[in-house]
């Protein structure tokens, strides 16, 4: 692929503040991205043909776990994850593969000054992922709710994305070793329905995901399972 003139990889935090300050007039896409994710192959695409198309766009593409401080210092929780910045003024935040709202937003910052030409196709390819919901109910049809969601099996993990397709390194990781083990489970994308994400955090006094439960109780995290597998207390309990 052809190197574009406004588009960088980004190999640490001074460079990055060494773009950023140049002119802070400018608007620049923050791409973070993942080389195991699967949708950031078609956005990287995107993200080219954005750059080309809007010259003034100054586009930054961040391996999320690679640049952790970068990833950290704008809440990044899950990737594709897009900040559009001013300067360094937060000027939007798309999460997800999604093409035509990035190509949207860049239009609306960049776009009236550039004149912009229509969308090419790679730009509308990508399936998004649906947003997150949040469904209205009292904290007892929720607490119901949850419960049943955590005994649709016997071993369920919630998680940032899917088992095909993590959004997230620890969620991807805990997958990668229950299916190496060859344990069945089912799975949740808490990516898709907040009042989930946050009502288990409270139901299991646990802040993160994953989350694995094992016969309807919380057995921990990524570091808990991890250990519990070295140590063989996983198979006990599944057995
Ligand atoms: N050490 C944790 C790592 C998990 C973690 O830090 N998860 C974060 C980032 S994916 C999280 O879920 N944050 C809360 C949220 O996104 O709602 C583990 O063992 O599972």
């Amino acid at each position: 692929m052809a190197a574009v003139s406004n588009l960088y990889q980004v190999e640490s935090s001074d460079q990055f503040k060494g773009l950023l300050s140049k002119d802070l007039q400018r608007v620049s896409l923050l791409y973070f991205w993942a080389p195991w994710a699967e949708p950031c192959k078609q956005m990287t695409e995107v993200i080219t043909e954005l750059s080309k198309k809007y010259p003034k766009l100054l586009s930054l593409q961040i391996e999320a776990e690679g640049q952790s401080d970068i990833s950290e210092s704008f809440d990044i929780e899950s990737v594709p994850s897009f900040i559009i910045l001013r300067g360094h003024t937060l000027l939007d935040r798309i999460l997800g593969a999604d093409a035509p709202a990035l190509a949207k937003a860049i239009e609306k910052y960049v776009g009236s000054a550039e004149s912009p030409a229509p969308l090419s196709r790679s730009e509308k390819s990508p399936a998004a992922p649906p947003p997150a919901v949040e469904k209205k109910g009292t904290p007892e049809e929720l607490d119901t709710r949850l419960r049943r969601l955590m005994n649709q099996s016997r071993v369920v993990l919630f998680m940032k994305g899917s088992p095909d397709q993590p959004r997230c390194g620890f969620s991807r990781k805990i997958s990668d070793l229950l299916r190496n083990k060859n344990i069945e489970f089912s799975h949740f994308d808490i990516l898709t329905d907040e009042s989930v994400r946050q009502g288990l955090k409270k139901l299991n006094d646990w802040p993160t995901f994953p989350q694995l439960i094992i016969k309807g109780e919380l057995v921990g995290g990524l570091d808990i399972v991890k250990e519990m597998a070295e140590t063989g207390e996983l198979d006990q309990l599944i057995a």
